[in-house]
């Protein structure tokens, strides 16, 4: 085959990004040497101009130059919702995009399964700030879909109101519901002096270490007995927020996340809708991944498990924070040390659920249905699905080691072991006919359910994320601005800006000095929608 051959086969419809193998670069290699270059570009009508260019650490990688009137080219890595969002904005704003995704399917962490024969959200399931501030919240209403509204804006402590959770002991006795008030308040109070704790210790420490420091120092805030089983279930719910154990929580920083107002609503229908509509139209390549990502001056070269190379002007890394701690795409050259330090800084939490879909309801009907216990690591919660969907399913959730643990069984017993703990409430308990499993801390594709804070943390980490190295571009919920790590919306965000600093770096790069605010195209049509939104409370 020569390089003629060659480009005609791997030129992808007059698209620059390039489709080829490692073996058909080295045979480009020698047949190109005095080609003349515009000959081989002529071909099929294609009007590229081609040079094979020696650059990135002394491998071949071709360089391809377009006619200065075509659009830039962009690879995006990550069909989640974040890479969904930058590829959507780039291809709006008339950008070449393709997103190379490594599962069989688009979403990422967002994935809603529907083998109960109704949606149900194994990952993401609310959409916070629901009826105010969410930058989601008009396209979700423009699609009709259904929030069901559980709580409101105060989040990190209860995530639900209160009067619609029910607590029982280990043995099956229900917690009263004064009691469940009263360590609640006093909670607040203990949470409340940790504050002063911070003030006082210059050096941070996990929240634990400061909640047994105002304990030591305020007697009269110790629980005993019920109660104190009762404050282990609020610091369970703590944990389950920031997708680790209490003993690694930062002090510094776990109230410092910025919420957004409008209280937080469960998609009904899931958020599978949500993604769909993002991706429609955009070139995806599902069972694509991405191993190594060479930049070059002018290109990169983006290379996927089978050996196939894409290339293009530049490239937006969405893939969760797990991968990257983890290596798993290999940069060259070497991210820069701020890059891999930031990296190596932040945490990635875990958090799992089990999905149980029975033949008929036998619990009442509230929102949460929890277990109290004397460690929070015991303590445990069902969500209850029947309230805001109809269908008779229950999720057990859980967080931080405990999640991980879970991810040592087998689906089976797993299932088992939420069955276990229903039957503490309920021994007259049915079998569930029906049972889903997650296990986003294994998942080679996650490596954890999102980002989360560690003691001792330096300020500057989430800037040093999602700062561009070269050509490359950072997006993905770790990276979101203002404090929206670990939220669909922080993610949605942040593809977005990676696209507008992308933008502005490749119309730069071919000297038009100003680009334009990027938003998707759907902003336009659904995003200024004035629909109300469809809020529901059974
Ligand atoms: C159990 C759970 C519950 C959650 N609950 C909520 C909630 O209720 N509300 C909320 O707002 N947020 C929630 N979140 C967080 C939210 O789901 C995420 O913040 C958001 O979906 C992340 O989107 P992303 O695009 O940044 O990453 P992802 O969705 O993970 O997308 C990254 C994509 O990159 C792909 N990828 C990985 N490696 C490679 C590779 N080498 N090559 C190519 N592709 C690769 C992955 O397959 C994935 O599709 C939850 C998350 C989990 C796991």
């Amino acid at each position: 085959m020569d390089a003629k051959e060659l480009f005609s086969t791997n030129l992808i419809d007059g698209c620059v990004i390039v489709d080829v193998r490692e073996e058909s670069l080295e045979k480009l290699r020698h047949n190109c040497h005095g080609m003349d270059a515009f000959d081989a570009c002529a071909i099929h009508g294609h009007v590229y101009v081609v040079s094979v260019w020696f650059a990135v650490t002394s491998t071949v990688t071709s360089h391809i130059k377009r006619q200065c009137n075509s659009p830039p080219t962009l690879i995006v890595i990550g069909a989640g919702i974040s890479g969904i969002a930058a590829a959507r904005c780039l291809h709006d704003a008339s950008f070449k995009v393709i997103v190379l995704e490594s599962r069989d399917r688009i979403g990422g962490r967002i994935y809603t399964d529907y083998s109960f024969g109704c949606p149900v959200d194994m990952g993401a399931s609310w959409l916070h700030g629901a009826c105010n501030e969410n930058p989601l919240a008009p396209l979700i209403r423009a699609l009709g879909l259904t929030l069901y509204h559980t709580g409101g804006d105060n989040s990190v402590i209860f995530d639900h109101d209160l009067e619609s959770c029910m607590l029982f002991n280990i043995d099956g006795h229900q917690v009263p519901q004064h009691i469940m008030m009263e360590v609640g308040d006093t909670y607040k109070r203990i949470l409340a002096e940790t504050v002063k704790v911070r003030d006082e210790h210059p050096d941070d420490m996990p929240i634990l270490q400061a909640i047994s420091i105002v304990l030591n120092r305020h007697p009269e805030l110790r629980q005993q007995g019920l109660a104190h089983e009762v404050l282990q279930w609020y610091i369970c719910r703590m944990e389950a927020w920031f997708a680790s154990d209490a003993d690694i929580i930062p002090l510094k920083t776990w109230d410092q996340e910025h919420i957004l107002t409008g209280g937080h609503g469960l998609m009904v229908q899931g958020y599978d809708p949500v993604v769909k509509a993002l991706a429609n139209d955009l070139d995806i390549r599902l069972n694509h991944r991405v191993t190594k990502i060479s930049d070059g001056y002018n290109m990169v070269m983006v290379t996927v498990e089978d050996g196939r190379n894409f290339v293009a002007d530049a490239v937006i890394v969405t893939v969760p924070i797990g991968i990257l701690k983890a290596n798993l795409i290999e940069f060259s050259p070497k991210l820069p040390h701020w890059k891999a330090e930031a990296i190596k800084d932040i945490g990635m939490g875990n958090e799992n659920k089990i999905a149980l879909r029975f033949d008929a309801v036998f619990w009442p009907n509230v929102e949460v249905l929890g277990i109290v216990a004397p460690t929070s690591y015991a303590c445990g919660y069902f969500l209850n699905l029947h309230k805001a969907t109809g269908h008779p399913i229950l999720v057990y959730m859980a967080a931080g080691k405990f999640a991980y643990d879970l991810e040592k069984l087998s689906d089976e017993s797993a299932a088992n072991f939420a069955m276990q703990q229903l039957k503490k409430m309920f021994p007259d308990a049915s079998k569930p006919v029906q049972y889903l499993v997650s296990h986003w801390g294994t998942d080679p594709n996650s490596l954890g359910c999102y980002a989360c804070d560690l003691v001792g943390m330096p300020d500057d980490v989430y800037e040093r994320l999602r700062a561009p190295v070269g050509n490359l571009f950072f997006g993905g919920e770790a990276v979101s601005m203002d404090d929206h790590q670990g939220s669909v919306h922080g993610a949605y965000s942040s593809g977005v800006m990676a696209a507008e600093n992308c933008q502005r770096h490749l119309l730069q790069k071919q000297g038009h000095m100003e680009s334009l605010p990027l938003v998707p195209s759907v902003r336009h049509e659904i995003f200024e929608t004035t629909i109300p939104p469809q809020i529901s409370r059974i």
